[in-house]
């Protein structure tokens, strides 16, 4: 509370918040990533530089640290003019660094003191001499939150790194025990499929410690972890400032830092290891990112939706009634149809002549391979007509909806709203495919839908889907603002259209005869 009465007795709502640690030129580790992290989070930004490193996303290549006197001058100057209401303490580099800060914070004594104690970078060079350990550990008793990753939290138990969570919780525990200071265990090193990190809070005055606060986290599938530990530290102590708080500051900040590391693609910054998008929560950043990354987060719900449904599962286990994919498929045949019409539409529309040869192609396409496959197979296996008995509520609603779009007239909304009907069904391709068959394989020969798996796995499908979540992800970054927010909505609509045309077959046996003429084929299951 000592904090918030600080910035409060100020009469601000923004925290002073004083990064101590090294710099990194290529700006996604220390001091840079921290004056990142702390705005981003709410603070005001102030920065004492340790050390300089020469790096960049691949490594380390020196290290110069200025004269211990001149670092004290800096923590100094900054302390005697300014209220500081959080402190992180990033990169020390050798015993004198930490001693010289841990008689400063002695005399200063903030109300909050975050300490990272970075060891070694993301890319394995090492940012802290041997013999500085004890010096850390001593800097640590005075912190009030210590945030080492595992190896770091192995070197400060004086243990092997742990190989599990429980081990590292325990080690978390031993840590706490000795210095009385609070630690977040972090999970992000350890081979394990989530990312948790877990707060062990001294209890008040009675020495011993509570079960620890876990946070459990996605883990993102990205290689820009530059900087993670940096920027989380430097959130902490921002939100610990702002909320008066350890626990809703570090679930606040770790929900940030998730989100930055998920959008950390749309930068582009060096080959190796790459940093965080810190930024990602301005209203700018979110003109940056691709409408392909907007509309597939977007509709995340009803993908998962789709792929747990009824048909897909008994279709991908290759029991589905015959008698359901003989109406899906003559519903296709029909919806195919007018697809290809307002894919010549989207021809019509094309600003470039490259375009409007892949919207046509697509067009000849859909009728000749998808269509064609439709025909054979109801022809051949059932006897049925493709197309017979007329579109179902689903199939008129889904057409109705791509035909309305086109007739208003903007090339990114229809691109847009015919996307879903892409790369739905090359994820739903993809899937069935992985859960069960073989590429070529016997099993995959054997499949009763084995024909029109394969025409969506296809490679060719794959390169079309491609090709048009670019031209997708062109017209949005030229488009209005008006203009994107209705192609994310374009899309949202023919996504649930898609799903609800998976499940109609299913949908329809509630008030209407399966088709007439849909032979059962024998290894088919009876609906
Ligand atoms: N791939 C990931 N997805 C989601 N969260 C992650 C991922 N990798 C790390 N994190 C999170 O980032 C934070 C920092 O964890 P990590 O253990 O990587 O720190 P660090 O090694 O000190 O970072 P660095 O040395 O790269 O600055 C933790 O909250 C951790 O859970
Ligand atoms: C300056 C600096 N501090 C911390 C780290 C840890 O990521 C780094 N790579 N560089």
């Amino acid at each position: 509370m000592e904090a918030v009465r600080a910035a409060a007795s100020r009469g601000s709502a923004v925290p002073n918040i004083l990064s101590i640690a090294g710099s990194d030129p290529s700006g996604g580790a220390g001091i840079q990533a921290d004056i990142k992290s702390i705005s981003a989070n709410g603070g005001y930004a102030l920065a004492v530089v340790t050390a300089l490193t020469a790096q960049n996303t691949r490594g380390v290549t020196g290290v110069h640290t200025p004269p211990i006197d001149f670092l004290r001058q800096q923590l100094d100057a900054v302390a005697q003019d300014i209220v500081l209401d959080a402190v992180k303490i990033g990169m020390l580099g050798s015993a004198d660094v930490a001693r010289c800060i841990g008689s400063w914070l002695e005399q200063v004594r903030p109300a909050v003191v975050v300490l990272d104690p970075v060891m070694v970078a993301t890319s394995g060079a090492r940012l802290l001499d041997d013999d500085a350990v004890r010096a850390v550990l001593d800097l640590a008793a005075r912190a009030s939150l210590v945030t080492p990753n595992i190896p770091e939290l192995a070197v400060l138990v004086g243990a092997e790194p742990a190989a599990s969570w429980q081990e590292a919780l325990h080690q978390g525990r031993e840590l706490a025990g000795r210095l009385g200071t609070a630690v977040l265990v972090k999970g992000g090193h350890l081979p394990v499929p989530r990312c948790p990190d877990a707060l062990i809070l001294p209890a008040d005055g009675r020495g011993d410690f509570p079960d620890a606060l876990v946070f459990d986290g996605r883990r993102v599938a990205t290689m820009n972890t530059h900087g993670t530990g940096c920027s989380l530290s430097s959130a902490i102590a921002t939100r610990r400032a702002v909320t008066g708080d350890w626990g809703a500051a570090v679930r606040e900040a770790k929900a940030w830092l998730e989100g930055a590391l998920a959008s950390s693609d749309l930068l582009r910054v060096g080959q190796g290891s790459g940093p965080v998008h810190h930024f990602h929560g301005l209203p700018e950043a979110r003109h940056h990112r691709l409408f392909t990354d907007l509309a597939w987060h977007d509709t995340a719900d009803i993908r998962r939706e789709i792929l747990d449904l009824p048909f897909v599962t008994a279709l991908t286990d290759g029991v589905l009634p015959a008698a359901d994919f003989v109406f899906y498929l003559q519903q296709d045949a029909l919806y195919l149809r007018e697809y290809s019409g307002i894919l010549a539409r989207a021809a019509a529309l094309a600003p470039t002549e490259s375009e409007q040869l892949f919207w046509l192609r697509c067009a000849t396409s859909c009728l000749e391979t998808e269509a064609e496959l439709h025909r054979s197979w109801l022809d051949v296996e059932t006897g049925a007509r493709s197309g017979e008995g007329g579109p179902g509520p689903v199939t008129r609603a889904y057409c109705d909806h791509l035909a309305a779009t086109s007739a208003r007239g903007s090339y990114a909304v229809l691109v847009a709203a015919v996307l879903p009907c892409f790369w739905l069904y090359a994820t739903v391709g993809d899937y069935v495919r992985e859960h069960v068959l073989q590429e070529g394989s016997a099993e995959q020969a054997a499949h009763p839908y084995g024909a029109w798996i394969a025409t969506y796995a296809d490679p060719a499908f794959a390169a079309a889907t491609a090709e048009a979540r670019r031209i997708a992800d062109r017209a949005h970054r030229e488009g209005s603002s008006a203009e994107r927010d209705a192609m994310l909505a374009a899309f949202r609509w023919s996504a649930a259209y898609e799903c609800d045309f998976f499940d109609a077959p299913r949908a329809r046996r509630g008030h209407a005869a399966p088709p007439q003429g849909a032979d059962l084929r024998e290894d088919a299951v009876l609906p």
